[in-house]
């Protein structure tokens, strides 16, 4: 599903001593079926986003559009309920919302509470499970005997089994040691390429950023400062310090080396190895001539 912000303002308690504008005139567009990235630093209006994306607040002023569905102050779409089976939201720490008695139960839950049939909910639990890195011997445990990462594997199963076309994801890797991080972050890749999922990302994390997503929306202080492919938007390493971010650890290096070596190596979003590659046919060109 297609997602547009037009021209769109939230202010927190509106009409209050302590309204609050938390995004202003922000507009974009994110395709169906694409990978996009929304970063900025803490404050900047990632989670009212978010918000606006299953329904949770609708704009102060403006228009958001999710597929069919529209958001305006004074509309909100009459089967809300059908939204948020369409758009699911992994929140910061999904594992913290697990209460059920067994990790099938609560995969379900999800499904279940939009209706879905008992037998579509078991088809949908057998197909997920394995898709999140869970094998089947776990769906009778207590999901509070398994594993802070496996926890989070069967809060992320149970918001893929209402079967969104858009999955939204609030930092989805925090509090994981690197490998683990690593390791979710190819998972959501993965059903985004195999599900044609819309994804979104809302991360702190450039790395994170630059290597899964098509498209980068950098926020500032609830507006947008700069979108575009992560090559575009993240080789401004100055119009990123004035936003107290830093430019990624690859495009660092390659800044360093052009620095050293006086040869350009641009960034295209390369792998170690294809950096390393560029560099080896620099130094056969330099022996060659
Ligand atoms: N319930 C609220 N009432 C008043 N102001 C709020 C409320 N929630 C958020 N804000 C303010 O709105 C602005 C945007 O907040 P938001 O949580 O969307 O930012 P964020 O980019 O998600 O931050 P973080 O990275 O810390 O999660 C901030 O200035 C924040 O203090």
């Amino acid at each position: 599903m297609d997602i547009t912000f037009n021209n769109v303002s939230y202010i927190y308690q509106r009409n209050s001593p302590f309204a609050h504008k938390a995004i202003d005139d922000l507009s974009f567009h994110i395709p169906s079926g694409s990978f996009v990235a929304i970063i900025g630093h803490t404050g900047s209006g990632k989670s009212t986003i978010i918000q606006h994306l299953n329904g949770l607040v609708r704009p102060s002023e403006g228009e958001v559009t999710i597929g069919d569905f529209k958001l305006t102050k004074d509309e909100k779409p009459t089967n809300m309920k059908e939204l948020r089976s369409r758009v699911g939201v992994v929140f910061q720490y999904p594992e913290h919302q697990l209460f059920e008695e067994t990790v099938e139960k609560d995969i379900a839950f999800g499904p279940e509470n939009f209706g879905v049939k008992s037998t579509e909910v078991n088809q949908r639990i057998k197909e997920i499970t394995p898709a999140v890195g869970l094998t089947d011997e776990l769906l009778q445990r207590s999901p509070f005997d398994l594993s802070g990462g496996q926890m989070r594997r069967v809060a992320i199963a149970g918001v893929l089994a209402i079967r969104p076309d858009v999955l939204v994801l609030d930092e989805p890797s925090a509090g994981l040691d690197p490998r683990g991080q690593k390791e979710m972050m190819d998972m959501f890749y993965d059903l985004h390429n195999e599900q044609a999922l819309t994804t979104v990302l809302v991360t702190h994390s450039m790395e994170d950023a630059v290597k899964y997503a098509d498209h980068v929306i950098l926020l500032n202080n609830g507006t947008k400062y700069m979108e575009g492919t992560p090559e575009e938007v993240f080789t401004q390493k100055e119009a990123l310090h004035n936003v107290q971010l830093d430019v990624p650890e690859m495009v660092q290096f390659l800044n360093l080396f052009e620095k050293k070596f006086g040869k350009s190596i641009p960034f295209k979003r390369q792998s170690i190895n294809e950096i390393a590659t560029s560099i080896r046919q620099l130094i056969e060109e330099g022996h060659s001539s």
